[in-house]
């Protein structure tokens, strides 16, 4: 008999009718209220779930008692309660990689974009408000040779000092874990203390994911340790930030700008704070968003999860703990 998947992300018809040849297949179009119901629903018959966006506690998970795969369209999994995953026995994946060189290119788009005021001067001019030459009050800063700071020395980290080093000419140095000795070959990178990477850097990046370690990693003392020049750059999750610090340290102009791809809540409230300082770039958490690396992602969530139910190690597999075979 086959096993049951349900889908809470809709797929290409490619990847459909894959998922169809191989298993009975719910699908929930949408996370809305409706939708939600629907899952709840499906739970109790699912051996495999796959989609993104959905915070999948042990309540949730609790209501499905035969599941073995989840598979997340997603490299980050901080959506998922691991540790009751593993102690399920039941294999979480993700889709790293695929994303990796969209998702810095996005990094990139956001450092421009504050740099040089795109947004901002933009609309002036949509408004109709470039009425004479313009002068000194709107400049931007350079991007290129200024110092490029990097949180989180991983893959898209990395993707990020390759186009500031090989692309702007940019010194990059970085906070990670440990030093990485090809990263600084490559990119003639640096290694800082997190103190001296926010004191030096002119862009700060933040490209780690969220854990119980990195939670609230940026707060205030953090934003005091910046210059006035700084600018913030955050495409990781919204919560590695304490978002009220950031939001003082913009308004105060005690750093110069923010891109923000990310935020502690999303969708963002339409009423905050954020949105109504014109020294921020908000975009709404598209840092992996193109045709071609969604489509990538999708493919790469569907193997991981036709091998976890087929019995095999998914490729991405992140709960290594739980194969137990
Ligand atoms: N804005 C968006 O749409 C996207 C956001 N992301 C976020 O980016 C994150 C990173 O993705 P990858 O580069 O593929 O992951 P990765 O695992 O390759 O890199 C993360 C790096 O952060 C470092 N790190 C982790 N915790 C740390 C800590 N406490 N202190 C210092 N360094 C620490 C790790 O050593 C690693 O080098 C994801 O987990 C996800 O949250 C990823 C894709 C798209
Ligand atoms: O993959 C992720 O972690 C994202 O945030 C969206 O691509």
């Amino acid at each position: 008999m086959k096993k049951h998947v349900v889908l809470y992300k809709k797929l290409s018809a490619p990847l459909m009718a894959r998922l169809h040849e191989a298993a009975q297949v719910t699908l929930i179009e949408t996370l809305d209220p409706t939708g939600l119901a629907q899952l709840r629903d499906a739970l109790p018959g699912a051996h495999g779930l796959l989609g993104a966006s959905l915070r999948l506690d042990a309540t949730l998970l609790d209501m499905a008692p035969q599941l073995e795969a989840v598979a997340s369209v997603s490299v980050g999994v901080d959506n998922y309660d691991i540790d009751y995953l593993t102690q399920r026995g039941i294999l979480l994946s993700n889709t790293p990689d695929v994303l990796t060189e969209t998702t810095a290119d996005t990094g990139f788009a956001l450092i421009l974009a504050t740099a040089r005021r795109v947004v901002e001067l933009a609309n002036m001019v949509r408004a109709g408000n470039w009425n004479q030459n313009i002068g000194p009050l709107h400049f931007g800063s350079d991007v290129h040779g200024k110092t490029l700071g990097i949180i989180g020395m991983g893959r898209i980290g990395e993707a990020l000092a390759q186009r500031g080093h090989f692309g702007f000419g940019m010194p990059v140095i970085y906070h990670s874990h440990s030093p990485k000795p090809a990263v600084e070959q490559r990119f003639g990178a640096q290694y800082r203390s997190l103190p001296d990477l926010l004191q030096q850097a002119d862009f700060v990046c933040l490209t780690l994911p969220l854990t119980a370690q990195t939670q609230g990693l940026i707060g205030a003392k953090e934003f005091a340790l910046m210059g006035p020049e700084t600018i913030f750059i955050n495409i990781s999750r919204g919560k590695v930030v304490d978002e009220a610090a950031l939001v003082e340290a913009l308004q105060q102009r005690t750093i110069r700008a923010a891109g923000l791809d990310v935020f502690e809540r999303e969708p963002l409230n339409h009423d905050s704070p954020l949105l109504r300082l014109n020294n921020v770039v908000a975009t709404p958490h598209i840092g992996s968003a193109t045709h071609e690396t969604r489509e990538a992602m999708a493919k790469c969530a569907v193997d991981n999860l036709l091998a976890a139910l087929a019995g095999e190690r998914p490729i991405n597999l992140v709960n290594t703990g739980a194969w137990k075979r």
